[in-house]
Parts: C-alpha cells; sequence; structure tokens
C-alpha cells in the first residue's frame, strides 16, 4: 500500500531529475551556443516577420509568395522526376518555370513591384503549359488549369483574361501528339470556363480587396490617411531615407481653438471645417507629399523629398491658405504646425516627438511654423 502509494512520488521525482539534466543540458548547450547562431536566429526572425507584414500588406505580393513556394516544390520535383524517366526536354521546361518563378518572387521582394513579377509569372505559367502539351500532349493539358486559376491571382485581371484566351486558342490548333478531337473540344470548353469563373472570383474578390484597404487606412470623415497608415509609413520613411532614397521631413498640424467652434456652433460645423481643412491643404500639397489625421483636430503631413528652404516656404504657404480661405461659422480658422527634418541619428518616434515639440512651441503663438532645428 506504502509502496503503491509512494511510487507515483518516486517516478515524478526520477522524471523532475530527468527533466533537471535536460535542462541543464539545454543551459550548457545555450552558454557555449556561439553568438553567431543567435545572431542568425535573429536575423531570420526579422526576415520572417519583415515577409509576414510586406505579404499582409501587398495581397499580389502575399500570392506571389505563396503560390511561388508551392509551384517551386510542385515543379521543382516534376522537374526531378522527369530527369530521372529520361523527358530531358519536358524536364527543361518545368526547371525554367522554376527559375522564372524564383526570378520573379525576388524581383517582387527586392523592387516592391509585385505588378511586374506577377506578369512575368503570368507570361511564364501560359508559354509553359503550351509547351508541356506539345510534348507530353494529354497529360500536358492538365496543367492548364492550374495556370489559368493562378493568372487571375497573381497579375491584374486583363493580361490573365490574355493569358487564358491565348492559352485556349492555341491548344486548339496546336498539333497535340496522341490527343482526339473530342479531348481537345471538351479541354477547350472547360478550361475557357474555368477561366471565366476564375475571372468572375478574382474581380469580385478584388473590388472587395480594394473597398477593405480603404476603409483599413482611410479616415472615415475626410477621406484622408489614418494614423494606421501612418505608424506603418512612418519607419518607411525613415528606412528610405536611411538607403539614400529620400531626405523627409514631418509635419505637425493642429487647428487652433478648434474646440471653440465645435462647442458654439455644434459637431457638424466643426466636422465640416475639418473636412474643409483637408480640402485646402490637399490644394496645397505636392504629388508625393502624404497627409493623415492622427487625432480629433490633428494631421500630419510626411514630405518626401524636402530642405529647410523648402519646408519654410511650404509651411508659410499652408499657414497662409489656411488663414485666408478656411471658414467656419466661428469665422477664419488658423493652424499651428511645428515640423522637423529627419535627423542622421534619430528614429521614428524621436523624429515625431520633435515636430511635436515644435508644433507645441508654435501653439504658444498659434498660427505660426516652427521648424525643429
Ligand atoms: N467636430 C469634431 N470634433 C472633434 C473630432 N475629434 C475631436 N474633436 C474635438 O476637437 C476638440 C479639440 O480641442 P482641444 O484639444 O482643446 O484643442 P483646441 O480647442 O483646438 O485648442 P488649441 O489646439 O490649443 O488651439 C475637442 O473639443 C474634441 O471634442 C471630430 O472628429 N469632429
Amino acid at each position: 500500500m506504502d509502496d503503491d502509494r509512494r511510487s507515483p512520488v518516486r517516478v515524478g521525482d526520477q522524471a523532475c531529475l530527468a527533466l533537471g539534466r535536460r535542462a541543464m543540458r539545454r543551459r550548457r548547450r545555450a552558454r557555449t551556443r556561439p553568438a553567431q547562431a543567435a545572431g542568425l536566429a535573429a536575423g531570420t526572425r526579422r526576415v520572417f516577420r519583415q515577409l509576414q507584414t510586406r505579404m499582409q500588406e501587398d495581397f499580389r505580393l502575399g500570392v506571389i509568395a505563396l503560390c511561388g513556394l508551392v509551384s517551386v516544390a510542385a515543379l521543382g520535383g516534376f522537374s526531378v522526376y522527369r530527369f530521372v524517366r529520361g523527358d530531358i526536354a519536358l524536364g527543361v521546361v518545368d526547371f525554367a518555370l522554376v527559375l522564372t518563378i524564383i526570378a520573379a518572387g525576388v524581383h517582387a521582394w527586392r523592387s516592391g513591384d509585385s505588378r511586374i513579377a506577377g506578369l512575368m509569372m503570368i507570361v511564364a505559367n501560359t508559354i509553359g503549359c503550351v509547351v508541356v502539351a506539345a510534348l507530353a500532349g494529354f497529360t500536358g493539358l492538365f496543367w492548364a488549369y492550374n495556370a489559368v486559376v493562378m493568372n487571375f491571382f497573381l497579375g491584374d485581371r486583363h493580361p490573365a483574361v490574355f493569358a487564358s484566351m491565348a492559352l485556349v486558342i492555341v491548344i486548339a490548333f496546336l498539333p497535340l501528339p496522341g490527343v482526339e478531337p473530342a479531348q481537345r473540344l471538351s479541354f477547350c470548353a472547360t478550361c475557357a470556363l474555368v477561366s471565366l469563373y476564375a475571372f468572375v472570383f478574382a474581380a469580385r474578390a478584388s473590388r472587395q480587396a480594394v473597398r477593405l484597404e480603404r476603409l483599413a487606412v482611410r479616415d472615415p470623415l475626410t477621406g484622408v490617411r489614418n494614423r494606421r497608415l501612418f505608424d506603418l509609413d512612418l519607419p518607411r520613411a525613415v528606412h528610405d531615407a536611411r538607403a539614400g532614397r529620400s531626405t523627409p521631413a514631418l509635419a505637425v498640424l493642429d487647428l487652433d481653438h478648434f474646440k471653440r467652434i465645435n462647442d458654439r456652433h455644434g459637431h457638424d460645423a466643426g466636422d465640416r471645417t475639418l473636412v474643409g481643412f483637408t480640402r485646402i491643404l490637399q490644394a496645397g500639397l505636392r504629388q508625393d507629399d502624404r497627409l493623415y489625421r492622427v487625432g480629433g483636430e490633428e494631421f500630419v503631413l510626411l514630405l518626401k523629398d524636402v530642405q529647410v528652404a523648402g519646408l519654410t516656404v511650404l509651411i508659410e504657404h499652408l499657414l497662409t491658405l489656411t488663414r485666408t480661405r478656411l471658414r467656419s461659422p466661428d469665422g477664419p480658422v488658423t493652424v499651428s504646425i511645428g515640423a522637423a527634418l529627419l535627423r542622421p541619428d534619430e528614429d521614428s518616434s524621436e523624429w515625431l516627438a520633435r515636430a511635436d515639440k515644435a508644433m507645441y512651441e508654435a501653439k504658444t503663438r498659434r498660427d505660426c511654423g516652427v521648424i525643429s532645428g
């Protein structure tokens, strides 16, 4: 009885000891693990995080990456299989497709231009399908269904429709080894139908995606970019500046005595003033300048390429535009602006804090701009 009661404890003890020994071994290994390995793991995690973020932001890049990976694995496998079986020509085609998909993926990742990469994959898919059908005959035709569906997600609808039509027409007339006319007809009809369904689905999905994207990044009242997008764009601007691609500046704009408009004339009058303000600002900005609403009556301008002189002129211009054009039921409205050019050694939050501080300095006088030194 005693033994029975003690035995689970003993087993537990042994298990604990074993766990303890394992933990000690792990700790010892961890102590001796070279710092390089830790650095490599951190680097890999960083790349995965970057990949995840970019794929979430760019729908097409996500499709290219995921479909690309699956296609590379599948076609790579087929390529090896074909070489082993002695189908050198088909093996070469599959291998060329794998290389094109990798090249397209790398291009999309490096340049951020997923459109060209998608187009490259559409062209490769279509030509690949035709060549495979011409070489393999009936069995080669099945790859076309894959390709036509993928095309609608890899690129815009127009090139995808064009590629699908071209594929069906070419297959309809191409001499194919061992393919009966009825099989060919059946393939062309089903492939055209699959393309049509893919087109309808892709068109709806892309409309929804655009709508959702707009809802996610735009301020519903004024239609300008929102705080969420600003939080994403700000570190990107710092990154671009570090890479030597731009000399950016930030300007924080805060309407003066805005509460008074709300209090005296109601919230709707305040809303109309905010909308009017954004219209006026947008009229005075360059195409590359980005305007965000980050709070109630607080806006931020992210300017891509600017120097102190240009920034001074722009701020003067915006102060004048607002003072002379923005009207509320309470009379003319003014704005206070604080700005800061990015310093080489600061991060995004330090940069924003400097621009914010400059705005609070401007607020002491109102209808005024201050550029952080
Ligand atoms: N109409 C309207 N008012 C808003 C909105 N968001 C915030 N507010 C109001 O904006 C006002 C901001 O007031 P304060 O921060 O005191 O600023 P202010 O009156 O402009 O004062 P100064 O900035 O010091 O000149 C508050 O009354 C908020 O209720 C909005 O979307 N619409």
